[in-house]
């Protein structure tokens, strides 16, 4: 089967951010993209580069085998309904990048048998750096492989089951907000103890990317990473316990929680 031609239905921040990545990664051409989008003047950038934009989902979807869905939750269902009638089993796949609506659910709007996939990536795919979380129903083997294939191209993945999904939207994809939240207090910081705001972004930024390379490349535990910048009666050890008395974890944590409880209970 020819999983060439990728529909994106949505073209907003991810749907946009799936196209470039695609297009960056060399995945696809430009002229196998077609992203919609209501108003497509936002999309101006990838129509320069060849990708096909417009706001007719039912003629991307019957140009198309990969149907990629990054709509609102709130509006899927929706606009998923009518466009019904357009999928074909034996020819699409879907892939939805919704948060919180399951499988079961998009299988009673499509069509029967219709290959269904959930991917949970991160904004980061723009640049080939996203975490992304799969799983699916009636996906073939030969489906499995290419959808993590592309997903592989754009960064990392890992297949959960579904009922890890939401926890998995948050600590991927909103994780991303709270990483660069992290890292804008450290300019904040950076700024107060003398350097100016373009450089004190630098560091910061750098300083997270190589602690977080620390642990994707060397498999490490944080802790122990801790463990060799804690010098005894150090500076370090004096700021860290001082944002712990401040609940620094216990915010994370609660925020983190709180997202969580946010997609499960609305
Ligand atoms: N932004 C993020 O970091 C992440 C978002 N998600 C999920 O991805 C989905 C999209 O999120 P965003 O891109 O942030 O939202 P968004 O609001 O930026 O994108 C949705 C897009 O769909 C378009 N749209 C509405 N009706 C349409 C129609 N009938 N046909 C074609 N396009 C239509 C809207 O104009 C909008 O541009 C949501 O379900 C969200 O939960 C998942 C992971 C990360
Ligand atoms: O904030 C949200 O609801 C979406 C889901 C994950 C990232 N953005």
């Amino acid at each position: 089967m020819d999983y060439q031609k990728i529909a994106i239905i949505g073209g907003g921040n991810l749907g946009s951010a799936i196209a470039q990545g695609l297009l960056k990664s060399g995945f696809s051409k430009p002229g196998d993209i077609t992203i919609t989008k209501r108003n497509t003047s936002t999309l101006a950038h990838l129509a320069a580069q060849g990708v096909q934009v417009h706001s007719d989902n039912q003629k991307a979807i019957a140009e198309s085998e990969v149907i990629v869905v990054a709509l609102k939750p709130y509006n899927v269902k929706e606009i998923l309904s009518e466009l019904k009638d357009a999928f074909n089993p034996q020819k699409h796949i879907l892939i939805s990048v919704v948060t919180g609506v399951l499988l079961h659910e998009l299988d009673n709007i499509t069509v029967a048998n219709l290959p269904l996939f959930r991917a949970m990536p991160n904004t980061a795919i723009a640049i080939q750096e996203s975490m992304t979380c799969i799983c699916h129903q009636y996906g073939t083997q030969e489906q499995v492989a290419f959808v993590e294939k592309m997903f592989n191209q754009l960064g990392v993945t890992v297949s959960i089951d579904e009922k890890l999904m939401d926890a998995a939207t948050v600590l991927g994809a909103c994780g991303i907000a709270y990483a660069l939240r992290f890292i804008r207090a450290n300019i904040q910081g950076g700024i107060e103890i003398g350097f100016d705001a373009r450089t004190a972004n630098l560091i910061a930024a750098q300083t997270v990317k190589g602690a977080a390379e620390l642990l994707i490349r060397e498999n490490r535990h944080p802790e122990e990473e801790i463990d060799k910048v804690t010098t005894p009666k150090g500076c370090t050890i004096a700021g860290l316990n001082e944002m712990e008395h401040q609940g620094f974890s216990s915010s994370l944590i609660k925020g983190i929680t709180a997202s969580y409880n946010k997609i499960v209970k609305g």
